[in-house]
Protein backbone atom coordinates (compact mmCIF):
# COMPACT_ATOMS: atom_id res chain seq x y z
CA UNK A 1 0.00 0.00 0.00
CA UNK A 2 1.19 3.42 -0.81
CA UNK A 3 1.16 6.20 1.87
CA UNK A 4 0.80 9.88 0.85
CA UNK A 5 0.75 12.74 3.03
CA UNK A 6 0.07 16.78 3.51
CA UNK A 7 3.19 18.85 2.90
CA UNK A 8 2.14 19.75 6.71
CA UNK A 9 2.40 16.38 8.15
CA UNK A 10 6.02 16.28 6.30
CA UNK A 11 7.43 19.06 7.51
CA UNK A 12 6.17 18.49 10.90
CA UNK A 13 7.70 14.89 10.66
CA UNK A 14 10.94 17.09 9.47
CA UNK A 15 10.94 19.96 12.44
CA UNK A 16 12.81 17.90 15.00
CA UNK A 17 15.70 16.93 12.89
CA UNK A 18 15.56 21.07 11.60
CA UNK A 19 16.00 21.90 15.41
CA UNK A 20 18.34 19.92 16.01
CA UNK A 21 20.83 21.17 13.18
CA UNK A 22 20.26 18.33 10.72
CA UNK A 23 18.52 20.39 8.41
CA UNK A 24 21.25 20.96 6.13
CA UNK A 25 21.77 16.67 6.03
CA UNK A 26 18.34 16.75 4.76
CA UNK A 27 18.92 18.78 2.03
CA UNK A 28 21.93 17.30 0.89
CA UNK A 29 20.11 13.46 0.80
CA UNK A 30 16.94 15.67 -0.95
CA UNK A 31 19.51 16.45 -3.56
CA UNK A 32 21.18 13.64 -3.83
CA UNK A 33 17.96 12.08 -4.72
CA UNK A 34 17.05 14.26 -7.08
CA UNK A 35 20.44 14.79 -9.13
CA UNK A 36 20.92 11.08 -9.39
CA UNK A 37 17.14 10.77 -10.61
CA UNK A 38 18.03 13.24 -13.50
CA UNK A 39 20.86 11.46 -14.14
CA UNK A 40 18.40 7.57 -14.51
CA UNK A 41 16.33 9.45 -16.61
CA UNK A 42 18.80 10.96 -19.28
CA UNK A 43 20.31 7.49 -19.32
CA UNK A 44 16.82 6.21 -19.55
CA UNK A 45 16.71 8.31 -22.83
CA UNK A 46 20.07 7.47 -24.04
CA UNK A 47 21.65 10.78 -23.05
CA UNK A 48 24.98 11.28 -22.09
CA UNK A 49 25.65 13.03 -18.67
CA UNK A 50 28.72 14.33 -20.11
CA UNK A 51 28.46 17.95 -21.59
CA UNK A 52 24.44 17.31 -21.56
CA UNK A 53 22.87 20.59 -20.45
CA UNK A 54 20.24 21.56 -17.66
CA UNK A 55 18.75 24.37 -16.37
CA UNK A 56 17.22 24.48 -12.59
CA UNK A 57 14.57 27.14 -12.13
CA UNK A 58 15.19 28.26 -8.47
CA UNK A 59 13.11 30.09 -5.81
CA UNK A 60 13.98 31.67 -3.33
CA UNK A 61 12.93 28.62 -0.06
CA UNK A 62 14.41 25.38 0.53
CA UNK A 63 12.57 23.93 -2.77
CA UNK A 64 15.13 26.13 -4.71
CA UNK A 65 17.82 25.00 -2.89
CA UNK A 66 17.40 21.76 -3.19
CA UNK A 67 17.22 22.09 -6.85
CA UNK A 68 20.70 23.95 -6.60
CA UNK A 69 22.52 21.72 -4.54
CA UNK A 70 21.53 19.10 -7.01
CA UNK A 71 22.74 21.09 -10.05
CA UNK A 72 25.60 21.68 -8.53
CA UNK A 73 25.92 17.99 -8.11
CA UNK A 74 24.86 17.71 -12.03
CA UNK A 75 28.17 20.01 -12.69
CA UNK A 76 30.45 18.20 -10.94
CA UNK A 77 29.77 15.10 -12.99
CA UNK A 78 30.33 17.50 -16.63
CA UNK A 79 27.08 18.81 -17.08
CA UNK A 80 26.58 22.49 -18.73
CA UNK A 81 24.46 23.75 -15.40
CA UNK A 82 22.63 26.43 -15.85
CA UNK A 83 20.09 28.18 -13.03
CA UNK A 84 17.41 30.46 -13.17
CA UNK A 85 16.63 32.71 -10.27
CA UNK A 86 13.06 33.41 -10.41
CA UNK A 87 12.94 35.70 -7.08
CA UNK A 88 15.60 38.27 -5.59
CA UNK A 89 17.22 36.20 -3.35
CA UNK A 90 18.21 32.30 -3.15
CA UNK A 91 19.22 29.65 -1.00
CA UNK A 92 22.60 31.08 -0.10
CA UNK A 93 24.99 27.99 0.58
CA UNK A 94 22.98 26.55 -2.16
CA UNK A 95 23.76 28.78 -4.55
CA UNK A 96 27.69 29.21 -3.25
CA UNK A 97 27.76 25.09 -4.02
CA UNK A 98 26.17 25.82 -7.49
CA UNK A 99 28.50 29.11 -8.72
CA UNK A 100 31.68 27.38 -7.58
CA UNK A 101 30.97 23.86 -9.26
CA UNK A 102 30.67 26.20 -12.28
CA UNK A 103 27.36 26.91 -12.31
CA UNK A 104 25.92 29.90 -14.37
CA UNK A 105 23.26 32.03 -13.25
CA UNK A 106 20.41 34.03 -14.15
CA UNK A 107 18.14 36.26 -12.22
CA UNK A 108 14.53 36.27 -13.76
CA UNK A 109 12.83 39.16 -14.76
CA UNK A 110 9.80 40.57 -17.12
CA UNK A 111 12.64 41.72 -19.57
CA UNK A 112 13.98 38.56 -19.98
CA UNK A 113 11.46 35.77 -19.09
CA UNK A 114 10.89 35.19 -22.99
CA UNK A 115 14.61 35.02 -24.07
CA UNK A 116 15.20 32.95 -20.66
CA UNK A 117 12.47 30.59 -21.89
CA UNK A 118 14.40 30.04 -25.33
CA UNK A 119 17.58 29.89 -24.05
CA UNK A 120 16.42 27.37 -21.54
CA UNK A 121 13.95 24.89 -23.70
CA UNK A 122 16.44 23.38 -25.76
CA UNK A 123 18.17 21.55 -22.93
CA UNK A 124 18.55 18.55 -21.64
CA UNK A 125 16.96 18.41 -18.35
CA UNK A 126 15.29 21.19 -16.86
CA UNK A 127 14.61 20.85 -12.95
CA UNK A 128 11.43 22.91 -11.54
CA UNK A 129 12.15 23.90 -8.05
CA UNK A 130 10.66 27.32 -7.55
CA UNK A 131 8.20 26.39 -5.21
CA UNK A 132 7.62 23.68 -2.58
CA UNK A 133 5.53 22.00 0.29
CA UNK A 134 5.61 25.70 1.58
CA UNK A 135 3.89 27.48 -1.10
CA UNK A 136 1.24 29.68 -0.76
CA UNK A 137 -0.73 29.94 -4.02
CA UNK A 138 1.06 29.76 -7.58
CA UNK A 139 3.65 31.06 -10.03
CA UNK A 140 3.05 34.92 -9.99
CA UNK A 141 4.91 37.01 -12.13
CA UNK A 142 8.03 36.68 -13.92
CA UNK A 143 7.74 33.04 -13.03
CA UNK A 144 4.63 32.72 -14.50
CA UNK A 145 5.36 33.64 -17.56
CA UNK A 146 8.61 32.49 -18.25
CA UNK A 147 6.44 28.80 -16.96
CA UNK A 148 3.89 29.68 -19.69
CA UNK A 149 6.41 30.16 -22.61
CA UNK A 150 8.38 26.78 -21.74
CA UNK A 151 4.85 24.58 -21.46
CA UNK A 152 4.70 26.01 -25.09
CA UNK A 153 7.90 24.96 -26.19
CA UNK A 154 7.39 21.71 -24.86
CA UNK A 155 11.25 20.75 -23.52
CA UNK A 156 12.80 17.63 -23.59
CA UNK A 157 12.67 16.40 -20.10
CA UNK A 158 11.40 18.17 -16.83
CA UNK A 159 12.00 16.81 -13.24
CA UNK A 160 10.10 18.47 -10.50
CA UNK A 161 11.87 18.98 -7.22
CA UNK A 162 9.30 17.24 -4.62
CA UNK A 163 6.12 18.58 -6.34
CA UNK A 164 5.37 20.16 -9.37
CA UNK A 165 5.51 24.53 -8.60
CA UNK A 166 1.66 25.86 -8.54
CA UNK A 167 0.16 22.62 -7.35
CA UNK A 168 -1.04 22.10 -3.87
CA UNK A 169 0.67 19.36 -1.70
CA UNK A 170 -1.94 18.82 0.25
CA UNK A 171 -5.27 18.59 -2.15
CA UNK A 172 -3.61 18.23 -5.79
CA UNK A 173 -5.26 21.49 -6.53
CA UNK A 174 -3.71 23.40 -9.34
CA UNK A 175 -2.81 27.52 -9.56
CA UNK A 176 -1.70 27.72 -13.20
CA UNK A 177 0.14 28.21 -15.01
CA UNK A 178 2.06 24.60 -13.61
CA UNK A 179 5.43 23.02 -15.91
CA UNK A 180 4.19 19.36 -16.43
CA UNK A 181 6.85 16.85 -15.12
CA UNK A 182 7.89 13.96 -16.86
CA UNK A 183 9.38 12.91 -13.38
CA UNK A 184 8.48 14.39 -9.93
CA UNK A 185 11.31 13.09 -7.20
CA UNK A 186 10.03 13.83 -4.09
CA UNK A 187 11.36 13.42 -0.72
CA UNK A 188 10.47 12.17 3.17
CA UNK A 189 6.95 11.17 1.67
CA UNK A 190 4.64 11.54 -0.83
CA UNK A 191 2.80 14.29 -1.32
CA UNK A 192 -0.91 13.55 -1.29
CA UNK A 193 -0.88 15.88 -3.90
CA UNK A 194 0.52 14.06 -6.60
CA UNK A 195 -2.08 11.10 -6.28
CA UNK A 196 -4.66 13.60 -6.56
CA UNK A 197 -6.17 15.39 -9.63
CA UNK A 198 -5.69 17.55 -11.04
CA UNK A 199 -1.96 17.70 -9.69
CA UNK A 200 -1.95 14.00 -10.53
CA UNK A 201 -1.76 14.66 -14.22
CA UNK A 202 1.35 17.04 -13.59
CA UNK A 203 3.36 14.95 -12.10
CA UNK A 204 4.26 12.51 -14.25
CA UNK A 205 6.11 9.29 -12.66
CA UNK A 206 6.41 9.97 -9.05
CA UNK A 207 9.84 8.99 -7.27
CA UNK A 208 10.49 8.83 -3.47
CA UNK A 209 13.61 9.72 -1.96
CA UNK A 210 13.85 8.70 1.81
CA UNK A 211 15.76 11.44 3.53
CA UNK A 212 15.87 9.98 6.97
CA UNK A 213 12.30 11.34 8.79
CA UNK A 214 9.50 8.92 7.55
CA UNK A 215 9.63 6.74 10.67
CA UNK A 216 8.55 10.22 12.01
CA UNK A 217 5.65 10.38 9.62
CA UNK A 218 2.08 10.46 10.89
CA UNK A 219 -1.24 8.21 9.90
CA UNK A 220 -1.29 9.01 5.84
CA UNK A 221 -3.58 11.12 4.68
CA UNK A 222 -3.96 9.02 1.45
CA UNK A 223 -3.84 5.38 0.45
CA UNK A 224 -3.24 3.73 -2.54
CA UNK A 225 -3.94 -0.26 -3.01
CA UNK A 226 -0.95 -2.18 -4.56
CA UNK A 227 -1.12 -5.46 -6.19
CA UNK A 228 -0.17 -7.32 -3.61
CA UNK A 229 -2.74 -5.67 -1.47
CA UNK A 230 -5.54 -7.12 -4.05
CA UNK A 231 -4.18 -10.16 -3.95
CA UNK A 232 -5.09 -10.14 -0.05
CA UNK A 233 -8.08 -8.45 -0.32
CA UNK A 234 -10.07 -10.07 -3.43
CA UNK A 235 -12.52 -12.64 -2.35
CA UNK A 236 -11.84 -16.19 -3.07
CA UNK A 237 -13.78 -18.86 -2.09
CA UNK A 238 -13.36 -21.40 0.72
CA UNK A 239 -13.65 -24.88 0.14
CA UNK A 240 -17.16 -25.64 1.86
CA UNK A 241 -18.91 -22.08 0.54
CA UNK A 242 -21.74 -22.34 -1.55
CA UNK A 243 -23.12 -19.80 -3.43
CA UNK A 244 -25.15 -18.28 -0.75
CA UNK A 245 -22.52 -18.09 1.47
CA UNK A 246 -20.63 -16.68 -1.43
CA UNK A 247 -22.08 -13.47 -1.42
CA UNK A 248 -26.06 -12.92 -3.00
CA UNK A 249 -26.01 -9.43 -4.74
CA UNK A 250 -29.54 -7.85 -5.17
CA UNK A 251 -29.58 -5.29 -7.87
CA UNK A 252 -32.32 -2.69 -8.96
CA UNK A 253 -31.28 -1.16 -12.37
CA UNK A 254 -32.25 -0.04 -15.82
CA UNK A 255 -34.94 1.17 -16.77
CA UNK A 256 -37.03 1.21 -20.31
CA UNK A 257 -35.43 4.11 -21.37
CA UNK A 258 -31.91 2.38 -20.18
CA UNK A 259 -31.79 -1.15 -20.37
CA UNK A 260 -28.46 -1.53 -21.47
CA UNK A 261 -26.95 -0.27 -17.93
CA UNK A 262 -28.85 -3.16 -16.35
CA UNK A 263 -27.60 -6.21 -18.37
CA UNK A 264 -23.86 -4.75 -18.13
CA UNK A 265 -24.05 -4.31 -14.48
CA UNK A 266 -25.82 -7.75 -13.72
CA UNK A 267 -23.48 -9.48 -16.23
CA UNK A 268 -20.13 -7.63 -14.13
CA UNK A 269 -21.35 -8.83 -11.11
CA UNK A 270 -22.30 -12.10 -11.54
CA UNK A 271 -18.48 -12.19 -13.65
CA UNK A 272 -17.25 -11.45 -10.83
CA UNK A 273 -17.25 -13.59 -8.05
CA UNK A 274 -21.04 -12.98 -6.35
CA UNK A 275 -22.81 -16.31 -5.42
CA UNK A 276 -25.63 -15.01 -7.12
CA UNK A 277 -27.58 -12.14 -8.98
CA UNK A 278 -30.86 -11.19 -8.11
CA UNK A 279 -32.73 -8.85 -10.45
CA UNK A 280 -35.13 -6.13 -9.76
CA UNK A 281 -36.80 -4.38 -12.63
CA UNK A 282 -39.35 -4.13 -15.52
CA UNK A 283 -40.14 -7.18 -17.60
CA UNK A 284 -39.07 -6.15 -20.63
CA UNK A 285 -35.40 -4.84 -18.85
CA UNK A 286 -35.38 -8.49 -17.03
CA UNK A 287 -35.81 -10.26 -20.55
CA UNK A 288 -32.50 -8.47 -21.80
CA UNK A 289 -30.91 -8.93 -18.47
CA UNK A 290 -31.34 -12.95 -19.03
CA UNK A 291 -30.75 -13.17 -22.43
CA UNK A 292 -26.90 -11.85 -21.61
CA UNK A 293 -26.71 -13.71 -18.08
CA UNK A 294 -29.17 -16.64 -17.62
CA UNK A 295 -27.54 -17.60 -14.29
CA UNK A 296 -29.28 -13.83 -12.96
CA UNK A 297 -32.42 -14.52 -10.84
CA UNK A 298 -35.05 -12.37 -11.92
CA UNK A 299 -37.35 -11.39 -8.58
CA UNK A 300 -41.19 -10.54 -9.59
CA UNK A 301 -42.36 -9.92 -5.63
CA UNK A 302 -40.64 -9.43 -2.57
CA UNK A 303 -36.68 -10.63 -3.39
CA UNK A 304 -35.42 -13.82 -1.42
CA UNK A 305 -32.44 -13.23 1.20
CA UNK A 306 -29.40 -10.44 -0.15
CA UNK A 307 -26.31 -9.97 1.40
CA UNK A 308 -26.42 -6.54 -0.27
CA UNK A 309 -27.57 -4.29 -3.14
CA UNK A 310 -26.71 -1.89 -5.94
CA UNK A 311 -29.15 0.44 -6.96
CA UNK A 312 -29.56 3.09 -9.98
CA UNK A 313 -27.41 1.98 -12.34
CA UNK A 314 -29.64 3.09 -16.20
CA UNK A 315 -32.41 4.70 -13.69
CA UNK A 316 -33.30 8.39 -14.51
CA UNK A 317 -32.60 10.68 -11.83
CA UNK A 318 -35.77 11.38 -9.97
CA UNK A 319 -38.43 14.48 -11.66
CA UNK A 320 -37.97 17.39 -9.24
CA UNK A 321 -40.86 17.58 -7.34
CA UNK A 322 -42.32 13.50 -8.38
CA UNK A 323 -39.93 11.77 -6.65
CA UNK A 324 -41.59 8.90 -6.18
CA UNK A 325 -42.82 8.76 -9.83
CA UNK A 326 -41.01 5.89 -11.51
CA UNK A 327 -41.40 2.32 -10.61
CA UNK A 328 -37.65 1.96 -10.33
CA UNK A 329 -37.79 4.84 -7.85
CA UNK A 330 -40.07 3.30 -5.93
CA UNK A 331 -37.98 -0.28 -5.84
CA UNK A 332 -34.88 2.45 -5.22
CA UNK A 333 -36.32 3.79 -2.04
CA UNK A 334 -38.36 0.98 -0.47
CA UNK A 335 -34.75 -0.93 -0.71
CA UNK A 336 -33.19 1.49 1.20
CA UNK A 337 -35.11 1.62 3.56
CA UNK A 338 -35.46 -2.58 4.44
CA UNK A 339 -31.13 -2.40 3.81
CA UNK A 340 -30.78 0.32 6.51
CA UNK A 341 -33.02 -1.66 8.78
CA UNK A 342 -31.10 -4.96 7.80
CA UNK A 343 -27.80 -2.97 7.91
CA UNK A 344 -26.98 -4.35 4.59
CA UNK A 345 -24.23 -2.68 2.31
CA UNK A 346 -25.67 -0.47 -0.59
CA UNK A 347 -23.94 0.73 -3.96
CA UNK A 348 -25.73 3.44 -5.13
CA UNK A 349 -25.30 4.64 -8.13
CA UNK A 350 -26.63 7.07 -10.91
CA UNK A 351 -30.75 7.68 -10.73
CA UNK A 352 -31.10 6.28 -6.41
CA UNK A 353 -28.54 9.26 -5.72
CA UNK A 354 -31.31 11.45 -6.00
CA UNK A 355 -33.61 9.39 -3.75
CA UNK A 356 -31.00 9.60 -0.61
CA UNK A 357 -32.13 10.31 3.07
CA UNK A 358 -29.56 13.21 4.50
CA UNK A 359 -27.91 10.79 6.51
CA UNK A 360 -26.70 7.65 5.57
CA UNK A 361 -24.48 4.50 7.06
CA UNK A 362 -20.75 4.27 5.81
CA UNK A 363 -21.84 1.02 4.27
CA UNK A 364 -23.16 2.31 1.73
CA UNK A 365 -21.06 3.09 -0.73
CA UNK A 366 -22.02 6.33 -3.33
CA UNK A 367 -20.48 6.03 -6.90
CA UNK A 368 -20.93 9.58 -8.84
CA UNK A 369 -18.87 10.97 -11.85
CA UNK A 370 -18.07 14.77 -11.27
CA UNK A 371 -21.40 15.92 -12.43
CA UNK A 372 -23.18 13.70 -10.20
CA UNK A 373 -21.46 14.22 -7.22
CA UNK A 374 -21.69 18.15 -7.97
CA UNK A 375 -25.59 17.48 -8.43
CA UNK A 376 -25.66 15.63 -5.27
CA UNK A 377 -24.42 18.15 -3.52
CA UNK A 378 -26.18 21.09 -4.81
CA UNK A 379 -29.35 19.64 -3.99
CA UNK A 380 -28.02 19.00 -0.15
CA UNK A 381 -26.59 22.75 -0.47
CA UNK A 382 -29.38 24.26 -1.94
CA UNK A 383 -31.78 22.78 0.45
CA UNK A 384 -29.67 24.79 3.30
CA UNK A 385 -29.71 27.62 1.71
CA UNK A 386 -26.23 27.29 0.49
CA UNK A 387 -24.47 28.06 -2.54
CA UNK A 388 -24.95 24.81 -5.52
CA UNK A 389 -21.95 23.11 -6.90
CA UNK A 390 -20.49 22.62 -10.15
CA UNK A 391 -19.30 20.14 -12.29
CA UNK A 392 -16.11 22.25 -12.91
CA UNK A 393 -15.98 22.71 -9.28
CA UNK A 394 -15.54 19.33 -8.36
CA UNK A 395 -13.30 18.74 -11.54
CA UNK A 396 -10.94 20.95 -10.00
CA UNK A 397 -11.20 20.20 -6.45
CA UNK A 398 -12.73 16.30 -6.27
CA UNK A 399 -10.23 15.37 -2.86
CA UNK A 400 -12.36 17.71 -1.14
CA UNK A 401 -15.70 17.84 -2.73
CA UNK A 402 -15.27 13.98 -2.51
CA UNK A 403 -14.63 14.63 1.44
CA UNK A 404 -17.21 17.07 1.77
CA UNK A 405 -19.71 14.61 0.64
CA UNK A 406 -18.56 11.77 2.50
CA UNK A 407 -18.67 13.84 5.79
CA UNK A 408 -22.22 15.56 4.88
CA UNK A 409 -24.01 12.29 4.45
CA UNK A 410 -22.31 9.98 6.51
CA UNK A 411 -21.45 7.24 3.10
CA UNK A 412 -18.22 6.00 1.74
CA UNK A 413 -18.01 8.33 -2.01
CA UNK A 414 -16.10 6.49 -4.60
CA UNK A 415 -15.69 9.84 -6.99
CA UNK A 416 -15.19 8.49 -10.16
CA UNK A 417 -12.59 9.62 -12.69
CA UNK A 418 -9.28 9.36 -14.17
CA UNK A 419 -7.65 9.06 -10.53
CA UNK A 420 -11.13 8.10 -8.91
CA UNK A 421 -10.83 9.04 -5.38
CA UNK A 422 -12.96 6.95 -2.52
CA UNK A 423 -13.78 8.97 0.62
CA UNK A 424 -14.80 7.16 4.14
CA UNK A 425 -16.88 9.46 6.52
CA UNK A 426 -14.13 9.67 8.65
CA UNK A 427 -11.80 11.56 6.20
CA UNK A 428 -9.30 8.73 5.12
CA UNK A 429 -9.48 9.03 1.17
CA UNK A 430 -8.18 6.09 -1.25
CA UNK A 431 -6.80 7.22 -4.72
CA UNK A 432 -6.38 4.94 -7.60
CA UNK A 433 -5.32 5.23 -10.43
CA UNK A 434 -4.50 2.47 -13.02
CA UNK A 435 -7.08 2.89 -15.61
CA UNK A 436 -6.60 4.32 -19.27
CA UNK A 437 -8.71 7.68 -20.68
CA UNK A 438 -10.10 4.71 -23.05
CA UNK A 439 -12.29 4.20 -20.11
CA UNK A 440 -14.71 6.98 -20.35
CA UNK A 441 -16.91 4.67 -22.15
CA UNK A 442 -20.68 4.60 -22.16
CA UNK A 443 -21.31 1.70 -19.58
CA UNK A 444 -17.85 1.80 -18.50
CA UNK A 445 -19.24 3.09 -14.84
CA UNK A 446 -22.06 0.31 -14.92
CA UNK A 447 -19.05 -2.25 -14.79
CA UNK A 448 -17.69 -0.77 -12.07
CA UNK A 449 -21.08 -0.21 -10.45
CA UNK A 450 -21.44 -4.12 -11.01
CA UNK A 451 -18.55 -5.30 -9.63
CA UNK A 452 -18.40 -3.23 -7.11
CA UNK A 453 -21.77 -4.63 -5.70
CA UNK A 454 -20.44 -8.21 -6.51
CA UNK A 455 -17.61 -7.21 -4.14
CA UNK A 456 -19.95 -6.05 -1.23
CA UNK A 457 -21.87 -8.87 -1.10
CA UNK A 458 -18.74 -10.96 -0.53
CA UNK A 459 -17.54 -8.94 1.84
CA UNK A 460 -20.58 -8.33 3.60
CA UNK A 461 -20.86 -11.31 6.10
CA UNK A 462 -17.22 -11.59 7.75
CA UNK A 463 -14.33 -9.62 5.77
CA UNK A 464 -14.52 -6.21 7.82
CA UNK A 465 -14.27 -8.47 10.87
CA UNK A 466 -11.50 -7.56 13.19
CA UNK A 467 -10.04 -11.10 12.17
CA UNK A 468 -10.91 -10.71 8.28
CA UNK A 469 -8.38 -9.35 5.24
CA UNK A 470 -8.67 -5.15 5.69
CA UNK A 471 -7.58 -5.92 9.01
CA UNK A 472 -5.11 -7.96 8.72
CA UNK A 473 -4.21 -4.64 6.45
CA UNK A 474 -3.53 -2.62 9.12
CA UNK A 475 -7.09 -1.00 7.49
CA UNK A 476 -8.83 0.42 10.40
CA UNK A 477 -12.61 -0.52 11.27
CA UNK A 478 -14.00 2.96 9.73
CA UNK A 479 -12.51 2.63 6.76
CA UNK A 480 -13.08 -0.86 5.89
CA UNK A 481 -15.66 -0.20 3.11
CA UNK A 482 -13.79 2.67 1.41
CA UNK A 483 -11.28 0.27 0.92
CA UNK A 484 -13.95 -2.35 -0.62
CA UNK A 485 -14.16 0.17 -2.53
CA UNK A 486 -10.48 0.96 -3.88
CA UNK A 487 -10.19 -2.74 -4.67
CA UNK A 488 -12.95 -2.46 -7.15
CA UNK A 489 -11.70 0.57 -8.18
CA UNK A 490 -8.20 -1.08 -8.80
CA UNK A 491 -9.43 -3.95 -10.41
CA UNK A 492 -11.48 -2.42 -12.83
CA UNK A 493 -8.98 0.27 -14.30
CA UNK A 494 -6.72 -2.47 -14.87
CA UNK A 495 -8.90 -4.70 -16.45
CA UNK A 496 -9.95 -1.28 -18.33
CA UNK A 497 -5.56 -0.62 -19.29
CA UNK A 498 -5.42 -4.48 -20.55
CA UNK A 499 -8.58 -4.50 -22.54
CA UNK A 500 -7.44 -1.33 -24.30
CA UNK A 501 -3.40 -1.96 -24.54
CA UNK A 502 -3.45 1.52 -26.03
CA UNK A 503 -6.72 1.09 -28.32
CA UNK A 504 -10.49 2.11 -28.06
CA UNK A 505 -12.31 -0.29 -25.67
CA UNK A 506 -16.35 -1.11 -25.43
CA UNK A 507 -17.67 -1.72 -21.70
CA UNK A 508 -17.91 -5.51 -23.56
CA UNK A 509 -14.34 -5.52 -23.83
CA UNK A 510 -13.40 -4.48 -20.18
CA UNK A 511 -16.17 -7.35 -18.81
CA UNK A 512 -14.66 -10.18 -20.65
CA UNK A 513 -11.40 -8.63 -19.33
CA UNK A 514 -12.78 -8.30 -15.52
CA UNK A 515 -12.28 -11.82 -14.36
CA UNK A 516 -8.79 -12.50 -15.86
CA UNK A 517 -7.62 -9.51 -13.84
CA UNK A 518 -8.58 -11.53 -10.86
CA UNK A 519 -4.96 -11.57 -8.92
CA UNK A 520 -4.98 -14.79 -7.66
CA UNK A 521 -5.11 -15.76 -11.16
CA UNK A 522 -1.81 -13.17 -12.26
CA UNK A 523 0.05 -14.06 -8.97
CA UNK A 524 -0.37 -17.38 -8.37
CA UNK A 525 -0.40 -16.95 -4.40
CA UNK A 526 -3.55 -18.74 -3.73
CA UNK A 527 -4.74 -21.94 -5.12
CA UNK A 528 -5.42 -22.35 -8.82
CA UNK A 529 -8.16 -24.71 -8.49
CA UNK A 530 -10.45 -22.53 -6.84
CA UNK A 531 -10.04 -19.68 -8.64
CA UNK A 532 -11.02 -22.00 -11.82
CA UNK A 533 -14.29 -23.15 -10.14
CA UNK A 534 -16.65 -22.71 -12.64
CA UNK A 535 -15.28 -21.58 -15.76
CA UNK A 536 -13.99 -22.92 -19.12
CA UNK A 537 -10.50 -24.78 -18.88
CA UNK A 538 -9.52 -24.48 -22.28
CA UNK A 539 -9.76 -20.91 -21.70
CA UNK A 540 -8.35 -20.45 -18.20
CA UNK A 541 -5.39 -22.42 -19.30
CA UNK A 542 -4.37 -20.20 -22.51
CA UNK A 543 -5.20 -16.99 -19.96
CA UNK A 544 -2.56 -18.99 -17.88
CA UNK A 545 0.12 -19.39 -21.28
CA UNK A 546 -0.92 -15.76 -22.36
CA UNK A 547 0.07 -14.32 -18.50
CA UNK A 548 3.14 -17.07 -18.82
CA UNK A 549 3.94 -14.87 -22.19
CA UNK A 550 3.10 -11.97 -21.15
CA UNK A 551 3.04 -10.32 -17.67
CA UNK A 552 0.45 -8.08 -16.51
CA UNK A 553 1.47 -4.30 -16.63
CA UNK A 554 2.25 -3.50 -12.94
CA UNK A 555 -0.54 -1.31 -11.95
CA UNK A 556 -0.03 1.99 -10.05
CA UNK A 557 3.57 1.76 -11.85
CA UNK A 558 3.98 5.22 -11.71
CA UNK A 559 5.31 5.24 -8.27
CA UNK A 560 8.78 3.89 -6.88
CA UNK A 561 10.60 4.26 -4.06
CA UNK A 562 14.57 4.87 -4.01
N1 LIG B 1 13.24 21.91 5.68
C1 LIG B 1 14.26 21.22 5.13
O1 LIG B 1 15.38 21.27 5.58
C2 LIG B 1 14.01 20.43 3.97
C3 LIG B 1 13.11 20.89 3.01
N2 LIG B 1 13.01 20.30 1.83
C4 LIG B 1 12.57 21.08 0.69
O2 LIG B 1 12.08 22.32 1.12
C5 LIG B 1 10.83 22.59 0.53
C6 LIG B 1 10.06 23.48 1.42
O3 LIG B 1 10.87 24.62 1.57
P1 LIG B 1 10.33 26.02 2.11
O4 LIG B 1 9.60 25.80 3.35
O5 LIG B 1 11.48 26.91 2.16
O6 LIG B 1 9.32 26.45 1.02
P2 LIG B 1 9.41 26.49 -0.60
O7 LIG B 1 8.34 25.63 -1.06
O8 LIG B 1 10.77 26.33 -1.09
O9 LIG B 1 9.00 27.98 -1.05
C7 LIG B 1 8.52 28.87 -0.22
C8 LIG B 1 9.34 30.14 -0.44
O10 LIG B 1 8.85 30.79 -1.56
C9 LIG B 1 8.13 31.96 -1.17
N3 LIG B 1 6.79 31.81 -1.73
C10 LIG B 1 5.71 31.20 -1.21
N4 LIG B 1 4.69 31.19 -2.08
C11 LIG B 1 5.15 31.82 -3.17
C12 LIG B 1 4.57 32.11 -4.42
N5 LIG B 1 3.31 31.77 -4.70
N6 LIG B 1 5.34 32.75 -5.33
C13 LIG B 1 6.60 33.11 -5.05
N7 LIG B 1 7.21 32.84 -3.88
C14 LIG B 1 6.49 32.22 -2.96
C15 LIG B 1 8.17 32.06 0.32
O11 LIG B 1 8.71 33.29 0.69
P3 LIG B 1 7.79 34.48 1.24
O12 LIG B 1 6.94 34.88 0.08
O13 LIG B 1 6.99 33.88 2.35
O14 LIG B 1 8.76 35.51 1.64
C16 LIG B 1 9.17 30.98 0.72
O15 LIG B 1 10.44 31.53 0.95
C17 LIG B 1 10.24 21.24 0.28
O16 LIG B 1 9.27 21.27 -0.75
C18 LIG B 1 11.46 20.43 -0.10
O17 LIG B 1 11.76 20.63 -1.47
C19 LIG B 1 13.85 19.13 1.56
O18 LIG B 1 15.06 19.59 1.11
C20 LIG B 1 14.09 18.32 2.79
C21 LIG B 1 14.74 19.16 3.82
N1 LIG C 1 -9.91 9.95 -18.38
C1 LIG C 1 -10.12 8.81 -17.70
N2 LIG C 1 -9.08 8.03 -17.35
C2 LIG C 1 -9.29 6.86 -16.69
N3 LIG C 1 -10.51 6.41 -16.33
C3 LIG C 1 -11.57 7.16 -16.63
C4 LIG C 1 -11.43 8.39 -17.32
N4 LIG C 1 -12.67 8.92 -17.47
C5 LIG C 1 -13.54 8.05 -16.91
N5 LIG C 1 -12.88 6.99 -16.41
C6 LIG C 1 -13.47 5.85 -15.71
O1 LIG C 1 -14.50 5.31 -16.52
C7 LIG C 1 -15.68 5.05 -15.76
C8 LIG C 1 -16.81 5.92 -16.31
O2 LIG C 1 -17.93 5.84 -15.51
P1 LIG C 1 -19.26 6.67 -15.81
O3 LIG C 1 -18.92 8.07 -16.10
O4 LIG C 1 -20.22 6.38 -14.73
O5 LIG C 1 -19.73 5.99 -17.17
P2 LIG C 1 -21.15 5.39 -17.60
O6 LIG C 1 -22.19 6.12 -16.81
O7 LIG C 1 -21.25 5.68 -19.05
O8 LIG C 1 -21.10 3.94 -17.34
C9 LIG C 1 -15.31 5.34 -14.32
O9 LIG C 1 -14.88 4.18 -13.69
C10 LIG C 1 -14.14 6.32 -14.43
O10 LIG C 1 -13.25 6.26 -13.34
K1 LIG D 1 8.96 22.33 -7.24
Amino acid sequence: MISAFTGTQVREAEQPLLDSGEGAVLMQRAAHGLAAAVVRELQRRGRRIYGSAVTVLAGKGNNGGDGLFAAAKLASRGMRTTAVLTADAAHPEALAAFLSAGGRAHRLAPENAEELAVLTAGDDAIIDSVLGTGARGGLRGAAAELVSLLQELRPALVVACDIPSGVDADTGEVHWPVLPADVTVTFGGIKAGLLADPGEEYAGRVELVRIGIEHRLPAASLLRLEAPDLTALVPSPGRRDHKYSRGVLGVVAGSERYPGAAVLSVQSASATGAGMVRYLGPGSVARHVLARTPEAVVEEGSPGRVQAWLLGPGIPDPEPGEPDGDEQLRRVRDTLEAARAAGQPVVVDAGALGVLPARCPAHWILTPHAGELAAFLSRRHTARGEAAVTRDDVGSRPLHFARLAATDSGATVLLKGATTLVASPSGAVFSQSEGTPWLATAGSGDVLAGLLGSLAAQYAETAMDDDGPFAALGIAPEDRWAAAAAVAASLHGRAGSRASDGGPLTARALLRELPERWPAWGTGTRSRSVSMTGRDPIRHAAVLLWHIAAPPRAGGGTLSAT
